[in-house]
């Protein structure tokens, strides 16, 4: 897969050489190309914003560099054929982010990020891009960032990890959270018996049974139990009615 990241701040984005995500890029699973805006300013200031029209606070990008830096992203793609990525713009007005949007995003071959800054972008940059190229804003929840940056980092790392050959063993990523609409269930490793300053902390016993379809049936029931404790909406109505009360879910 390739990204493109178009930003101010091209350090923000160093956290992609490390881990997982810069092993996908030395692996060559990931290419990720940093473009830093200001080298598309026209100016010798190498400005990138201005004041709203119709006033208020905050400053505007403008539309120039944007335009710019989005038309020379798609002009570096391969040229033998007609392809271009698919433009995610993070923002508080998006579409939410979700497991089931990663997935999506993690099988198209290209997709290019513009991160704002400031009181956002000038409109006509996403109608420049939408004649060019598919755009989706998306939002990483209902709060507000500085920037796009941080959002990105967190996309990224969504979407690449399910790229074949990025997590090393691809049955984690079955049962983890958000994987069949459900949250995840509690997790358990040594000791079975944790003395806790006085306080015995034990391992449910089912875990240490070896009663493989036991130890499933159980996990299945706390991921439908914290699921319904803690994100309702996730499931469907029918689900939460029924034996869940007899369940010990913070
Ligand atoms: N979910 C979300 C995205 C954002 C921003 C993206 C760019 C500037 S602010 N805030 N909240």
């Amino acid at each position: 897969m390739r990204l493109d990241v178009v930003t101010i701040f091209p350090d923000y984005l160093a956290p992609l050489d490390l881990s997982l995500i810069g092993k996908a890029r030395r692996d060559g699973i990931l290419d990720v190309r940093v473009h830093d805006l200001r080298d598309f300013a026209h100016d010798r200031h190498r400005s990138v914003d201005d004041s709203p029209f119709g006033g208020g606070a905050g400053m505007v990008m403008t539309p120039g560099p944007w335009a710019a830096a989005l038309d020379h992203v798609v002009a570096s793609g391969p040229t033998e054929d007609a392809v271009v990525p698919h433009l995610v713009v993070p923002g508080p007005g998006g579409v939410p982010f979700t497991q089931a949007l990663a997935r999506r995003l993690a099988a198209e071959p290209w997709l290019a990020f513009a991160c704002g800054r400031y009181e956002g972008i000038d409109e006509r940059v996403y109608e420049h891009a939408q004649e060019r190229m598919p755009v989706t804003v998306v939002s990483l929840g209902d709060y507000v960032l500085n920037g796009g940056e941080v959002a990105v980092l967190a996309m990224v790392e969504a979407v690449g990890r399910l790229l074949p050959g990025v997590v090393g063993n691809a049955e984690s990523l079955v049962e983890e959270s958000h994987e069949g609409g459900l949250l995840e269930y509690p997790v358990y490793t040594r000791p079975a018996r944790w003395e806790d300053g006085g306080i015995l902390r034990e391992v449910p016993p089912v875990l240490l049974s070896g009663d493989h379809a036991a130890i499933a049936a159980w996990r299945h029931e706390q991921r439908v139990a914290r699921t319904a404790a803690r994100r309702p909406d996730l499931l469907p109505a029918s689900a939460t009615t029924g034996a869940l009360e007899d369940l010990d879910v913070r």
